[in-house]
């Protein structure tokens, strides 16, 4: 097995170099030449990474052109870039790799090689003595590594990239190679992330409604937990059948996911029309679709709800729209909305009882559509009308530009084809993702007793990450579970989050 070593490889030069020093290690059947500028990044601010057919959409005319090339605001897919997921490395093609000046070179393949800097190679070292595999926290003293920090050595192994640094107790480092690509930061390489499989949908979701039974979900080997909380990820939202219709078992259900976020509603809530708390949900009017808790710096992260009963009235149907798809149609109609909506920060209030007086910090609060700063996409829908506060910061220029915007955002939201009207009925609860799926209900009359609870945004994505490690490991996991030493306490040291 050839090994690119400080003395097989020169530093990392141009290109052409970098080949000849590769075809000079002669590698059979592996010809790896670096092409960096065959690297392209995704551009940015994309809705989601849904494929066409996966949209479930029904638009009426006058959105059908937009909801056709809302698709295509989809992120490029693997095959349509240059840079396809790389493959698993296997032990008879290893890849090949060089010191640089201040880096580590790995090619992967004939078209996409990876460099590292020393200095960040070192500061990652997952050894024992630099990462403790229990607590997962770093122990590395980041500030003694000489910032010119160079290898002694690199070497391809079968379980990953070895490193040898210059030290006096000889300090070898061992980084798996899918760890390697995961984290890869030049360049970025494309990944294939099941946390991305986000389903826009519209009105045809009634058709077929993301949904588990209650036994599933309260099933001990936590399978069906794991397909709740996949249809919350992927849909926003999923329906739970056959909860027993009381307070008691909804509130053991919604443990399931997490802790409880109390508010000033209260932990778990059973609430009727009464006004006992001054906040318009505790009446019989309509309330359109909106998220909850804008009024907080960080909104709750999931809300449950189930009817437990309804006697000498009718109405209260419950509304929800996803609140991604909704800015998928904005973007493609009225993009300059779209803008305003990203930039222009909404302040919002509680306040209906004399006890609590809520806003968010800053007081100015945040725009309604919120984006991840690395990747540009969408990740949270904030929208209360209702619970909407002064609009003193717009400035004279921005003030019919702010109003026109949100006239396209609510005609995007009110469209019948992004309504999912749902006649809930004790038995069925329902768990919305509150960072994404908006909700609502129609007015009401009669006697009409509703429960549920908020949970954290953290604990529910910390409860689908641990799933995700135990029934759909990535890349990672699956190469290096078996390494010696790799997992600790039940978790992998080279999990991705860590
Ligand atoms: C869900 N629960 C009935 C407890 C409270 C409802 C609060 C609704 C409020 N306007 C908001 O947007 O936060
Ligand atoms: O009463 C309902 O069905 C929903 C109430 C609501 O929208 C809320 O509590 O935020």
């Amino acid at each position: 097995m050839p090994a690119a070593s400080s003395f097989g490889l020169p530093p990392l030069l141009g290109v052409s170099q970098l080949i000849r020093a590769l075809s000079l290690l002669g590698r059979s059947g592996v010809p790896l030449v670096a092409v960096q500028s065959k690297v392209t990044r995704h551009h940015t601010r994309n809705i989601a990474r849904v494929p066409h057919s996966q949209i479930t959409n029904g638009l009426a005319a006058h959105l059908t052109r937009a909801a056709a090339s809302a698709a295509s605001l989809r992120p490029r897919s693997a095959t349509e870039d240059s840079i396809q997921p790389l493959p698993e490395v296997s032990p008879d093609a290893l890849p090949i790799v060089s010191i640089g000046d201040n880096k580590v070179a790995i090619g992967w393949d004939t078209r996409t090689w990876s460099r590292f800097h020393n200095i960040w190679l070192r500061d990652h070292c997952r050894c024992p003595k630099c990462f403790h595999a229990i607590t997962k926290q770093r122990l590395v003293n980041t500030f003694e590594i000489p910032h010119d920090i160079t290898p002694v050595t690199v070497q391809p192994k079968a379980e990953g990239l070895e490193v040898k640094w210059p030290s006096s107790d000889s300090h070898i480092s061992l980084y798996p190679w899918a760890w390697l690509q995961q984290h890869s930061y030049d360049p970025v390489i494309h990944k294939t992330d099941a946390e991305k499989d986000k389903v826009l949908w519209g009105k045809k979701i009634e058709k077929s409604p993301p949904t588990v039974t209650y036994e599933e979900a309260m099933s001990e080997d936590d399978r069906g937990l794991f397909k709740w909380l996949t249809n919350i990820d992927k849909f926003g939202f999923s329906l739970v059948q056959g909860v027993p219709p009381t307070p008691e078992a909804t509130e053991e259900l919604v443990e399931r996911i997490g802790f409880i976020r109390e508010t000033q509603y209260g932990r778990f809530w059973d609430f009727t029309s009464d006004l006992a708390k001054g906040d318009m949900a505790y009446t019989t009017i309509a309330l359109g679709a909106h998220t909850d808790t804008t009024y907080f710096t960080d909104p709750c992260g999931l809300q449950v709800f189930h009817l437990l009963s309804h006697t000498d009235g009718s109405g209260g149907a419950s509304l929800l729209v996803d609140g991604f798809y909704a800015a998928s149609i904005l973007k493609e109609l009225y993009p300059d909305a779209y803008d305003v909506l990203s930039n222009v920060r909404v302040p919002a209030h509680a306040a209906g009882e004399p006890s609590a007086l809520y806003r968010p910090s800053p007081p100015s609060g945040y725009p309604v559509l919120s984006h991840d700063p690395v990747s540009g996409e969408l990740t949270q829908v904030r929208w209360n009308n209702d619970d909407r506060s002064v609009m003193s910061h717009l400035g004279p220029q921005l003030v019919e530009e702010w109003y026109s915007a949100i006239r396209a955002w609510n005609e995007c939201l009110t469209s019948p084809d992004s309504e999912f009207w749902i006649q809930l009925q004790p038995g069925t609860a329902v768990v919305i993702d509150n960072h994404r799926v908006l909700h609502g209900r129609s007015a009401f009359d009669g006697k009409r007793r509703m429960c549920g609870a908020y949970v954290g945004v953290d604990e529910y994505r910390s409860k689908l990450a641990v799933l995700r490690e135990k029934f759909a490991p990535d890349a990672v996991l699956r190469t290096t579970n078996e390494l010696p030493m790799a997992v600790a306490n039940g978790r992998n040291i080279w999990n991705s989050a860590l």
